[in-house]
């Protein structure tokens, strides 16, 4: 991990005024394998969403306590907690209100009651590990988390192997994968080279990736911002023609190891450069983990002016345990898509050396506490993380932080 990556201790917290240093351009260039870059990587309207509801403000919070302790009672009593699906069955979650059947007090006003969660693990997750994971592997792992119900798996990327060797059996997994119709297996592909490849093995759906820091664009992708927006310009055409759809990504929308604090104004324009060009989503990727309600706020602000919310999607990474609460005011702010990583590729904090997104059982659990509902059936996205962990020889677990009164769940097998 790299020293932006591992998460400070208390004692180690710095002043506002060395965070600064920190970002100075030299003082912290983060070595490649440990920014979640690959292997190459080198220095380092609101609310107005359908799927939204805003009106019943009765207190529900006694309900989310109430499945908190029967949660921690169950457990007590021996009472196996995997087996507390919160799967496609099961999407009725507290009181009621006039859309979900669930009562909503003021901080849950606005969110949206469905969320889509896009798994980023087997290409966020496996582009970052240090030895090459078999391709059979990761062709389970897609289809695990594909049957624990995850709508959207983002399976690999068709980029150069140079910069991300991990990932270099692209065509492999794609061709493995490519006949699975019950979810969409987008892959990232940097170029029209990427693209073809991307299109040769059978993807159908695939994503581009800008950045809004012009050094991590020179260092992800080799180019400039407005480079890159070039090169998307022809893969969103060529993708066009195929009726391929196209999401696009932004990386560093609050922060970079480089550069420090990026301008909300910087992310807008990249974002509204990758939809008008006809990207259909746009994901908000705080690359690095330095994103907090205080930043993301204003970033999204920013973004909901020149791109429709429901249009918008996060990609938060929990280098610093700030990712439940950046989801939740995304929430709040009407955003009703969200990427994460099962654990142990990402979010886990004992898997070390992963990218660090945001686990995906977190999200859910966060999610059926405040009420809303996903496809995921939970038991077998653990049985999904377990099995990745399994075979990286590390320690599975998921943590899911007090969030909204729910009870802390923190549970770690030894595999
Ligand atoms: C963009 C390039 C290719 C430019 O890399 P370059 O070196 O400038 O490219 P080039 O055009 O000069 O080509 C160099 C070599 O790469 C080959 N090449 C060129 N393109 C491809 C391709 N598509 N697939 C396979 N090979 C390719 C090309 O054929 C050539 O091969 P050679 O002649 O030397 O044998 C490179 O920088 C690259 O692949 N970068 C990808 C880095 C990456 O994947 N980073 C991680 C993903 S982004 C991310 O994680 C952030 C995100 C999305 O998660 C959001 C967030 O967290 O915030």
């Amino acid at each position: 991990m790299s020293s932006l990556e591992e998460p400070l201790s208390f004692d180690k917290l710095p002043s506002m005024g060395s965070l600064d240093r920190r970002f100075s351009s030299g003082s912290c260039r983060p070595r490649g394998e440990d920014m979640g870059m690959g292997a190459r990587w080198i220095e380092g309207n609101r609310c107005s969403t359908s799927n939204s509801c805003s009106e019943d403000t009765e207190d529900y919070m006694g309900d989310a306590f109430l499945w908190g302790r029967k949660s921690r009672e169950t457990r007590g009593n021996s009472f196996s907690w995997r087996s507390l699906s919160l799967g496609r069955n099961h999407t009725t979650y507290g009181n009621h209100d006039k859309c979900t059947g669930v009562k909503r007090s003021k901080i849950v006003n606005g969110m949206p009651n469905h969320v889509k969660i896009v798994e980023v693990g087997p290409r966020d997750g496996l582009q970052n590990e240090k030895n090459m994971v078999p391709t059979h592997i990761k062709v389970e792992l897609i289809q695990r988390l594909v049957s624990a119900g995850l709508s959207v798996v983002e399976a690999t990327s068709f980029v150069s192997p140079k910069w991300v060797p991990q990932l270099s059996d692209a065509k492999d997994v794609m061709k493995a994968v490519c006949h699975v119709d019950s979810a969409r297996l987008p892959v990232l592909t940097p170029n029209l080279k990427g693209f073809e490849a991307a299109i040769e093995a059978g993807a159908k759906d695939i994503a581009v990736f800008a950045s809004a820091s012009e050094s991590f664009s020179k260092s992800n992708i080799n180019c400039s911002i407005d480079e890159s927006l070039v090169r998307y310009r022809a893969v969103v055409a060529a993708a066009k023609n195929l009726s391929i759809p196209v999401r696009g990504y932004v990386s560093c929308v609050v922060g970079c190891p480089v550069e420090g604090p990026i301008p909300p104004a910087k992310v807008a324009y990249v974002a509204k450069e990758l939809y008008d060009m006809g990207c259909y989503e746009i994901s908000l990727g705080d690359t690095i983990g330095t994103g907090t309600p205080g930043t993301v706020m204003p970033m999204l602000e920013a973004v909901m002016a020149v791109v429709p919310v429901e249009k918008l999607a996060v990609h938060f990474h929990d280098t610093y345990g700030q990712s439940l609460p950046n989801i939740l005011v995304s929430l709040q702010m009407g955003i009703s898509t969200l990427d994460s990583s099962v654990a142990g590729l990402g979010g886990c904090p004992y898997a070390k050396g992963a990218s660090g997104n945001v686990a995906t059982e977190d999200v859910v659990y966060m999610l059926h506490g405040i009420g809303i509902t996903t496809n995921v059936d939970l038991e077998k996205l653990l049985s999904a993380g377990e099995f990745i962990c399994k075979h990286l020889g590390r320690l599975s677990g998921s943590k899911t932080a007090i969030a909204l009164g729910r009870a802390t769940y923190d549970t770690c097998n030894a595999v």
